[in-house]
């Protein structure tokens, strides 16, 4: 277990990982660095953080491990500003939702100290965000990826995995390349098509008449609509090539259900939404199991 691990980003994410650590018996003692005072001061009211840092020398003085736990784009300002304090046994990871990004920032950064770098992406999270949203259950059975490239120590990736093993996750490794295109179709994509169709109605002359009607399938469809803005933006703006040619699939998708319908073909559209349902079903089953 390490014994003081720095946090920079007590919200949902960085939170989590404090209060699923706490619950151990040898709970390492957890620094809180933020952006905003606020957020820093609302994680230290509700337990997440012993203790907050405006000061990076004294935040990372004896720190066994630093997480970065913030908007992506964060990430080479901060890995800049920890470099001077690491140590050669400080171990340095994130929970960054894009990985090519990140890798290549740590390499830009930390020099040769990058072998204590360990890319890790929490897969499960919510919509909401700040330190009130954070969970200590939100890891159990959960699938965490690792990104370790040719450089990266195996003493830091075993412990990098063990600590998301101590918070309850399932951990597996990718490349940083594998994970972009993995998760620009699977959840970045998701989330720009619920940002749009939102957008879309929003901005309509009648959106409150369609809002005031909209039920239970728009609510599925959208919540991720609901999440943080900036971090949001980071991710696009970090994964653009993929995603880019996600939307560009999805686009022909639409296009050719577009045709379908255009031509009205019954069968067609039936068989479509066949294949899609039990996918989707068949995909639901094998996550309860
Ligand atoms: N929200 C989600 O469901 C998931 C998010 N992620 C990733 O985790 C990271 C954090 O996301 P959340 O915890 O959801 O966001 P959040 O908004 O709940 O927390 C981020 C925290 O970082 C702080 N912050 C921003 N810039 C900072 C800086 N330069 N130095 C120190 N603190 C700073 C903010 O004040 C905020 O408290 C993001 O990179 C995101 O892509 C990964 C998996 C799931
Ligand atoms: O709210 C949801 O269902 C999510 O999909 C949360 C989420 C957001 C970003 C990630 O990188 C991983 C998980």
């Amino acid at each position: 277990m390490f014994k003081k691990i720095v946090i920079f980003g007590v919200g949902l994410i960085g939170g989590s990982i404090a209060l699923a650590l706490k619950k151990h018996p040898e709970a390492p003692h957890i620094v809180g660095v933020g952006r905003a005072q606020q957020s820093l001061q609302e994680a230290l009211d509700l337990g997440l953080i012993d203790s907050a840092e405006t000061d990076i020398a004294s935040a990372l003085h004896a720190a066994d491990l630093v997480i970065i736990a913030t908007p992506v784009a964060q990430t080479p300002a901060i890995l800049k500003a920890i470099r001077p304090y690491l140590d050669e046994s400080t171990i340095i990871t994130d929970a960054g939702s894009t990985k090519s990004d990140v890798m290549a920032y740590a390499r830009a950064e930390l020099g040769d100290q990058v072998n204590q770098f360990v890319g890790g992406h929490p897969i499960a999270g919510a919509e909401k965000s700040g330190p009130a949203a954070a969970m200590a259950d939100l890891y159990l059975g959960k699938n965490v990826i690792l990104t370790p490239d040719a450089q990266t120590s195996n003493s830091a990736l075993d412990q990098v995995s063990r600590l998301w093993q101590q918070c309850g996750a399932v951990v597996s490794h990718m490349s940083a390349q594998e994970h972009d295109s993995v998760f620009a179709a699977v959840s970045h994509l998701p989330h720009l098509l619920a940002f749009a169709l939102v957008e879309d109605l929003a901005k309509r002359s009648n959106a409150e008449l369609l809002f005031k009607f909209a039920a239970s399938g728009f609510r599925d469809f959208t919540r991720i609509a609901g999440s943080h803005p900036e971090m949001w933006r980071d991710i696009a703006l970090a994964n653009k090539t993929a995603l880019l040619s996600e939307l560009r699939l999805y686009q022909q998708a639409l296009s050719d259900m577009t045709a379908l319908l255009e031509a009205d073909d019954s069968r067609a559209l039936h068989d479509l939404f066949e294949h899609a349902s039990r996918a989707r079903n068949d995909w639901a089953k094998s996550k309860i199991q």
